[in-house]
């Protein structure tokens, strides 16, 4: 079936989404870092090269570069081998009539035109080499600027420092960069039922995992986090703690007691404290998420997040709504969701008036991926969704037929 209608009084997916990246206000000021230590970070300015790259006209193989004409006119005599050019050796000029032996980024000497791979050539009894083959002007060479030039633009501002990205900068000498600075995120989880790791089990407790979920999810978009630990399920001492987080923090971020029940005290605390911009996304998991702010309400203040206790919406309340407004606080620009259909390779029953974000795997083995059920779906049970390679995004009220292709989320683009 497929009668998509939302439950009453929850927010879309995507316009929750919309309205917390439009509320995201990008830090100011910058940074200054060694580019070793940059991974992750955000740029916060254009890098413009300062050196052409390549630097100069260089061989992208090991063997002999020479004149085209030359060795053409040379015929079964062949030419002789007039100099030696290793990595890093200075530019040459190349004597007329002769060619030099080369290797894999040594500079062309001046005057050649090619680059004959070794495995072409044969060298003769006079040590002439002889040639397999044409040799075609142009070949082999990278050409001194051939992928930019001195004063391009090489990256933007906004722009999150991979692996690729530090390389390139390195490449240019750029031993530090300007970046963004990180987020400073206090952390904090409600419940009376929460113990620490460490503490002895008693039954009906439950140990503190979105503690250490959420740090680990924080650290990893490089933020800072301030963990204030458990806070008593009172509405004095959530007050209190929000009070306390707020100071100095870019962003405040809970867990649990973000739903209905009278034990549940984030939302009227929030209220009261601020103000509520909303309450309630309509998707299974991770319903009871709220954003507001603390202080006087307004933008101005310090904005809140929280996230529902149970660990699987905690998570993907963190991936889908929380995530994008990191970013954007960052200075990153922020896409739509990443997906690509996929069939299912199970049938499941639709989740009413919510999105349903179904943690499966991927089975590669017939040549495309078909989903399966990860595990569990319960939004208690974190051992499929720390099984899974993503989510299949299945609009509200539709059952999941097998066979049938449905939008599939990549659980990579949450990584990082
Ligand atoms: N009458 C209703 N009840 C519930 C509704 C509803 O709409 N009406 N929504 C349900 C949904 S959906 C969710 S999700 C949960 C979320 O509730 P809360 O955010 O208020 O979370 P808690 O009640 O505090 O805890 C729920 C569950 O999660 C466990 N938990 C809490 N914090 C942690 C933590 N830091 N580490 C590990 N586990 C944690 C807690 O023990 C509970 O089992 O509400 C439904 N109820
Ligand atoms: O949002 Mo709740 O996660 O459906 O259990």
């Amino acid at each position: 079936m497929s009668c998509a209608t939302l439950a009453k009084g929850l927010l879309d997916l995507d316009v929750a989404r919309a309205r917390l990246i439009a509320a995201a206000e990008p830090l100011s000021g910058e940074e200054v870092v060694a580019v070793e230590r940059a991974r992750g970070r955000v740029l916060a300015s254009d890098v413009v090269a300062h050196l052409d790259m390549p630097g100069v006209d260089n061989s992208a193989m090991d063997g002999y570069a020479l004149r085209s004409a030359e060795l053409a006119a040379a015929g079964d005599a062949g030419l002789p081998v007039a100099l030696r050019v290793p990595a890093g050796a200075e530019v040459a000029a190349l004597p007329e009539g002769g060619c030099a032996r080369i290797f894999t980024g040594a500079p062309v000497p001046e005057g050649a035109d090619c680059v004959i791979p070794q495995e072409r050539v044969t060298r003769g009894a006079a040590g002439h080499i002889h040639v397999s083959g044409e040799a075609r002007a142009g070949a082999n060479v990278r050409r001194r600027g051939e992928e930019y030039r001195a004063g391009e633009r090489l990256l933007s501002a906004g722009t999150r420092l991979d692996a690729a990205a530090l390389a390139m900068l390195a490449s240019q000498g750029f031993a530090e960069v300007a970046v963004r600075p990180r987020l400073k995120v206090a952390l904090l989880s409600t419940g009376d039922e929460l113990i620490e790791l460490g503490i002895p089990y008693e039954s009906g407790r439950v140990y503190n995992s979105n503690r250490v979920m959420l740090r680990a999810l924080l650290e990893a978009a490089h933020c800072q986090v301030v963990d204030l630990g458990i806070v008593a399920d009172t509405p004095a001492a959530l007050h209190d703690a929000l009070a306390t987080a707020r100071d100095g923090s870019d962003l405040v971020l809970c867990t649990g007691g973000v739903s209905v029940g009278e034990e549940d005290h984030v939302r009227p605390v929030l209220e009261r404290l601020g103000g509520l911009v909303f309450h309630g996304v309509a998707i299974k998991p991770g319903k009871p998420f709220a954003f507001g702010y603390l202080d006087d309400g307004s933008p101005e203040g310090v904005p809140l997040i929280g996230l529902p206790g149970n660990p699987v919406a905690s998570l993907v309340g963190w991936q889908l709504l929380a995530l994008p407004f990191v970013h954007g606080c960052q200075g990153r620009a922020v896409g739509p969701l990443e997906r690509f259909p996929v069939r299912a390779g199970f049938a499941r029953r639709g989740a009413p008036g919510r999105t349903e974000l179904v943690r499966v795997v991927l089975d590669w083995q017939g040549g495309h991926p078909v989903a399966h059920l990860a595990g569990g779906q319960g939004s208690h049970m974190l051992r499929a969704a720390s099984q899974a390679h993503g989510y299949l995004l299945m609009a509200a009220d539709t059952d999941v037929e097998e066979g049938h292709e449905y939008p599939y989320l990549p659980g990579g683009q949450f990584h990082d």
